[in-house]
């Protein structure tokens, strides 16, 4: 579970985020959502550590963020920004095998390689697993980043726009990879700016606009036209398709 009490950053002296208070649970996918703008990656790079809150906590069942040493945190918690930079001449199967670095330091027996293969299955990258970065797509790219890191095998996992250039078969094969981790008790926490996506395949919404939550429940409470034109400042309207909200701008 992450806790996140009283939070607070700002970015370049600016103040981003304004005291959030926010409980992730695990079996649940927690999708955070919002304007351009927002707080989004900033909250999320705030929860992974990679920016110090300058007020508040972050605990990861129960044991404070900041004050874990930084192997200690990479085997519990991991972190797909956007737009990682990565070095080209490394092979698929290379990346995916960094994602055991923290359990492993470097070197991967056997249990290790297993994880990194059944990482490239799930995110449909077997037959790519020999192929250098640079000699592949931007969305099996992607693929290969999120395989990354589920390969950490860890108790959180957040992703960052993890759909970006993705095709729709590869955007439910996401989600419901997301979905199958959360299930087996990770906390998972994914930034999407498509409504309908978060309707159908989060448990949870957080929304955020300018730096505050401005609401959180499941998609029932949070995903419905007034909610949604009020956080987008834009008309929108939500429909009930064979089951699932659709909304449309
Ligand atoms: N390096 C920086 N210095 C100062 N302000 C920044 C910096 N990076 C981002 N910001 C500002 O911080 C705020 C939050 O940005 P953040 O990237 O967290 O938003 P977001 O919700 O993830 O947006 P998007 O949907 O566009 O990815 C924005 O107002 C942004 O302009």
């Amino acid at each position: 579970m992450i806790e996140i009490r009283s939070l607070s950053a700002k970015l370049g002296g600016a103040p981003v985020l304004h005291d959030i208070d926010a409980t992730i649970a695990p079996g649940r996918v927690t999708a955070l959502v919002g304007p351009n703008g927002a707080g989004k990656s900033t909250l999320l790079a705030v929860i992974g550590q990679l920016l110090k809150a300058s007020a508040g906590s972050v605990t990861l069942d129960g044991a404070d963020l900041s004050d874990m040493p930084p192997p200690e945190r990479a085997r519990r918690l991991a972190i797909l920004r956007q737009n990682t930079t990565i070095t080209p001449r490394l092979t698929v199967a290379d990346l995916v095998g960094f994602g055991r670095y923290p359990h492993s330091g470097g070197r991967l027996d056997d249990a290790d390689l297993r994880i990194v293969d059944a990482c490239l299955a799930e995110l449909d990258l077997s037959a790519l697993a020999g192929r250098h970065l640079d000699t592949i797509s931007g969305g099996q790219r992607q693929r290969a980043l999120i395989a990354m890191t589920l390969a950490q095998t860890p108790r959180a996992l957040l992703l960052d726009e993890p759909l970006n250039n993705l095709d729709l078969g590869h955007v439910r094969r996401v989600m419901e990879v997301a979905r199958t981790r959360a299930r087996a008790g990770v906390a998972v926490v994914v930034v999407l700016h498509d409504l309908s996506i978060a309707a159908r395949f989060a448990d949870a919404l957080i929304a955020l606009k300018a730096g505050h939550i401005f609401a959180a429940g499941p998609p029932n409470e949070v995903v419905t036209g007034p909610t949604l034109s009020a956080l987008y400042d834009t008309p929108i309207e939500v429909h009930e398709v064979a089951g699932s909200r659709v909304v449309l701008t």
